[in-house]
């Protein structure tokens, strides 16, 4: 199973974005400033949108989602209940795993940003994927709700993962790291390789970096436990 890039360039106006490259199976973590063109990529990956010119070959891929930031988006009964069975998971279950049982029979614009984004990726994670793609997964979420969804990212069993986001303080381990700059999507690598090569990093796997330390993978508990 993988999403292949062949050659794709996209423009809009001003804004163009190159990219080749492959997403096999394992968890991708694709970062960028503002405006470089993530979502983008996250559309193009979906057939969303396609691109100008070069090809974007899903093989293997039976089934897929895009997760957007805006979890209200998503949002399609009138009921968390219903809105859960809408993905076909167990409404009790799926509303204890996020904190919800007592709210099931609410309205689910009655929630707030953050509890709506928890019950979106609740019932993401009800199911397995074979392309997972989640556009800033971590935005609206308090760092306990972060944990959950790394916890939930790591021993989630979608075939391809590719996580967007600006999130620079509460990360899952991955497998590969991506960048878009300069108008282009690129793969750094596999994990550990790439963290050296990663622009964007976080502050604190910077640091280690420079202290000579060398992390397993990009977590906060990766860099303690660094040597
Ligand atoms: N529908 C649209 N029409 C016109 N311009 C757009 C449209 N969608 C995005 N853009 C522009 O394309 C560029 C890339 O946008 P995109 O949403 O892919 O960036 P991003 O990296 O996801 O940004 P953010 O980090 O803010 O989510 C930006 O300059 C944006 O303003």
């Amino acid at each position: 199973m993988q999403v292949a890039l062949e050659e794709i360039a996209f423009s809009r106006r001003a804004f163009t974005l190159a990219c080749s490259g492959v997403f096999e199976e394992g968890i991708h973590l694709v970062t960028g400033r503002v405006g470089s063109g993530k979502t983008t990529l996250a559309l193009l990956l979906t057939g969303l949108l396609q691109p100008d010119a070069g090809s974007v070959r899903r093989e293997g891929v039976g089934t897929m989602t895009l997760s957007f930031q805006n979890p209200e988006y998503h949002v399609t009964e009138a009921t968390v209940r219903a809105e859960i069975a809408s993905y076909g998971a167990d409404p009790d279950a799926v509303a204890g795993r996020c904190g919800l049982a007592d709210r099931v029979d609410d309205d689910p614009f009655h929630l707030s940003r953050g509890e709506l984004k928890r019950l979106h990726l609740a019932c993401l994670f009800a199911r397995a994927w074979d392309l997972l793609i989640l556009d800033e997964p971590f935005s609206s979420l308090d760092c306990v709700q972060k944990r959950h969804l790394c916890r939930w990212l790591e021993e989630g069993d979608a075939g391809i993962t590719v996580i967007f986001t600006h999130e620079r303080q509460v990360l899952p381990r991955v497998d590969y790291i991506w960048e878009v700059a300069d108008g282009r999507a690129a793969c750094l690598g596999p994990v550990p390789g790439a963290i050296g090569r990663w622009r964007y990093a976080p502050p604190y796997l910077k640091r280690a970096l420079e202290e000579g330390r060398r992390p397993a993978n990009i977590r906060f508990e990766d860099v303690r436990e660094a040597r």
